[in-house]
């Protein structure tokens, strides 16, 4: 059996580099990879948080109104979408009203001090954008499906209504894989989002026209959602921030795909998306709402009482490409550097159950009734013909994306719900979160490879399919609430290496 399955592995590490050969010549023939105009406009480098004191404090040093930061975003927006095409609808004039509204609120002799402000409205002024699933009032919400291309939601999603509360403004939605389930953001409505580092390659998915206009300084903050890396997956592929909420803090309610059991709901968690560590921690705060008292956001963390683990692979998993020479390289400085100036003496670990990341992340994944891929690829009415829109597909008729129709079928032939497989994966899962809450205790983290390579080419994951199993066991296993440890290291990290570097250039 094992054996039967290396050569099928090697078999698919020959396949993958003479694919990757492939693909980089069709991306050269397809012309060279196009620059986006550099970023001018000294607004958009400040942080969200930064831009709210300037808004809300007309005391300091240049200060800024909401309507010159909507407008410069815009601006912004209208640079780069032909480039990159990251946004897939705005609300510009409504945005615009929207910051006027504020600015005068602030002129007005009764605006509340500043003080207040910063505490009930951190982010008064304040530009976001959001991935096409979550919900904005008189928006649309497609979550990139030809079916849904017409609907319009009524109401905000929960975490949007609390955005709003704490005076930020929505101004446009972003693109997502087909039904948020694969991890390049392309999909038969909007097309295919380019990665502003360089466009020849993917940005990410689901949430990754999120990550491209974050990275590309065209939103200050971003709302992304993640049940197998759709935050994780474009935030490392585009050089910015993400955090994926412990389990059960930020409402799900109002994102779709919805979750179609409680176990489902768990695995799924709406987070921050930022170019600047320092934004996620107090954006957090917002989402989670009431749940953050659980999360304790505003301890204060003492860096060097944490202890650190980590895994620079998955221990070789079949399928999966090995991770990159230059990803164990900055991995090692990271731990250096925490050694360095906190004296701390991270350990490495070796959890075995992570060479079946994918099989414990699909085990998680099955829902109990018929309600699998095919029926949510039918807008949730009936079941799609896989095998017509395979047909279909083939003569450029389909409205499915070719890794929609894969997926439908994969998910068709595997693991069922219920099954001796199912339990016993199940039963692995459970041991394994076990295992992980015992070695991370209250005050531990682990380093873990987001992914085994850096942003493939358009399509190349299609022969990668599994390499996302990096970010989708740590669902399965993570869920401690203890959050503001890795905000903390992850603020560190922004201050020893730099953080976001703005896209350069091409020649
Ligand atoms: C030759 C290609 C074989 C393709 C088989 C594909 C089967 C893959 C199964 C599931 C893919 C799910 C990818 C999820 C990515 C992120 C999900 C999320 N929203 O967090």
């Amino acid at each position: 059996m094992n054996s039967g399955k290396q050569i099928l592995s090697l078999i698919h590490r020959f396949i993958e580099f003479v694919a990757r050969g492939l693909f980089t010549l069709a991306a050269y023939i397809g012309g060279p990879a196009e620059s986006q105009p550099p970023i001018k406009d000294l607004t958009l480098l400040h942080n969200a948080t930064t831009l709210a004191f300037k808004i809300r404090n007309k005391q300091v040093y240049s200060p800024l109104s909401s309507e010159e930061v909507v407008r410069s975003y815009i601006n912004r927006i209208k640079e780069i979408q032909p480039v990159l095409n990251c946004v897939v609808e705005e609300r510009f004039e409504e945005a615009l009203k929207e910051a006027k509204i504020c600015d005068e609120m602030l002129k007005s002799p009764n605006a509340p001090s500043v003080q207040v402000l910063a505490k009930e409205k951190p982010f008064l002024g304040v530009p976001f954008t959001t991935k096409d699933c979550i919900a904005v009032a008189n928006m649309k919400q497609t979550a990139g499906l030809i079916l849904r291309k017409d609907y319009v939601s009524k109401k905000d999603a929960e975490v949007i209504r609390l955005m709003r509360a704490a005076g930020a403004i929505p101004l446009a939605s972003t693109n997502v894989s087909e039904l948020a389930m694969w991890w390049e953001a392309h999909n038969r409505l909007y097309g295919t989002t380019r990665n502003p580092y360089n466009t020849r390659h993917i940005v990410g998915g689901s949430s990754g026209g999120e990550g491209c206009i974050q990275a590309a300084a065209g939103s200050p903050l971003g709302i992304g959602s993640d049940i197998g890396g759709s935050i994780r997956m474009p935030c490392f592929f585009n050089g910015i921030f993400g955090h994926k909420p412990s389990k059960g803090i930020v409402s799900n309610d109002g994102q779709y795909p919805s979750a179609h059991s409680d176990d489902q709901n768990q695995l799924l968690a709406i987070g921050p998306m930022c170019r600047h560590a320092q934004d996620m921690r107090p954006v957090l705060k917002v989402l989670a709402d009431k749940n953050a008292e659980i999360l304790n956001l505003d301890d204060k963390v003492d860096i060097s009482k944490i202890q650190f683990y980590y895994m620079e692979d998955d221990g070789g998993q079949y399928f999966v490409s090995p991770v990159d020479q230059e990803i164990k390289c900055a991995m090692r400085k990271v731990v250096l550097h925490f050694e360095k100036a906190y004296k701390i003496k991270a350990t490495k670990i070796h959890v075995r159950k992570f060479k079946k990341s994918i099989a414990l992340w699909l085990a998680n994944m099955t829902s109990k009734d018929n309600k699998d891929f095919s029926y949510e690829l039918s807008n949730r009415n009936g079941n799609i013909n896989i095998l017509w829109e395979f047909i279909k597909w083939l003569m450029f008729l389909s409205n499915h994306t070719l890794i929609a129709l894969l997926t439908a079928t994969f998910e068709r032939f595997g693991i069922k719900h219920g099954s001796e497989q199912y339990t016993k994966l199940i039963q692995e899962s459970k041991d394994l979160y076990q295992e992980f809450k015992d070695i991370l205790g209250e005050d531990g983290i682990f380093l873990y490879p987001t992914h085994p390579t850096a942003a493939p080419l358009h399509h190349e994951p299609l022969i990668k399919a599994f390499n996302f199993s990096y970010t989708a066991i740590i669902n399965v296993i993570g869920g401690l609430n203890q959050d503001r440890l890795t905000l903390a290291v992850a603020e560190e990290i922004e201050k020893g290496f730099g953080g976001w570097v703005p896209p350069l250039i091409l020649a």
